[in-house]
């Protein structure tokens, strides 16, 4: 069973098809990325699965469940996590305090056994900063961090509501060439260690073709080429899609 199955999801805008057609599935465990130039839907065809949008039909499917309908905040219950473009999180607050509010968020939504004390939640939010490799940084403001680790400090919060699977939508925007590979590296580390998949939009080929399992290729709404990074280098629609950016 696929972890997440969408089947011929549309989304227009006015007369305008963002999403045409779209199906793909993801499997447990997978780090799939999304790529496709700026306007091809990328970001639509995530908020559909994040429940930001709806589609105009299709289904999408996680876990056998269909996801159409459901609000935001119920997906990310169900064990969809989301990282963003413009990380979110509180420049006011420590970077512990960040993580601890992301578990106390992903705690409302359960149905506790136990009352969960402050020391519970700040060893839980000191586990997952190590998993990040920023427990050095827990008591610093979050304003005062850098770039990159703001966006290990959104990943750690993320992973507060223990997700089986994490849209992220260009988790190395505006990074460094090497602290993109790290970041991946770090996210693919965890993926593995958690066997939680990953879908992920990214803009930078080197990182999609060292990181992701498989790649979606979408252009003007619509799928154009799925295959390995060895097939999707060697796909001639897809370098002619690319031609001029000198990305694949
Ligand atoms: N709310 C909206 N209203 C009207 N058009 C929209 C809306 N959201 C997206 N679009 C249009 O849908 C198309 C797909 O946009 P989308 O943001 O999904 O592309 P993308 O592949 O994520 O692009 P990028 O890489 O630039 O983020 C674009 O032409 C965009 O202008």
């Amino acid at each position: 069973m696929s972890l997440l199955k969408i089947e011929d999801i549309n989304k227009s805008y006015g007369d305008f098809w963002a999403v045409n057609h779209v199906s793909f599935d993801l499997q447990e465990g997978e780090m799939l990325a999304l790529i496709g130039p700026n306007g091809a839907g990328k970001s639509t065809t995530f908020n559909m699965i994040g429940g930001q949008t709806q589609p105009n039909n299709g289904s999408i499917l996680f876990k056998n469940r269909s996801l159409l309908g459901l609000s935001a905040d119920k997906i990310w219950a169900l064990g969809i996590g989301r990282t963003f473009q413009i990380a979110e999180i509180f420049s006011s607050l420590t970077v512990l305090e960040n993580v601890q509010l992301a578990l106390q968020i992903a705690l409302r939504n359960k149905i506790a056994l136990f009352n969960h004390g402050d020391t519970d939640l700040q060893d839980e939010a000191l586990l997952l900063l190590k998993q990040v490799d920023m427990v050095e940084n827990a008591h610093t403001a979050a304003s005062e961090i850098a770039y990159g680790d703001v966006k290990r400090l959104e990943l750690a919060m993320a992973l507060a509501n223990h997700p089986t699977l994490l849209l992220m939508d260009e988790p190395t925007a505006g990074m460094s060439p090497t602290e993109r590979i790290a970041m991946m590296a770090l996210t693919k580390k965890i993926a593995q260690e958690k066997n939680m998949a990953v879908l992920f939009t990214e803009h930078s080929m080197d990182v999609v073709f060292k990181f992701a399992d498989r790649i979606i290729v979408m252009a003007a709404g619509s799928i154009v080429a799925t295959g390995t990074p060895e097939e999707i280098r060697n796909n001639a629609l897809v370098k002619e899609i690319y031609l001029g950016n000198n990305k694949v």
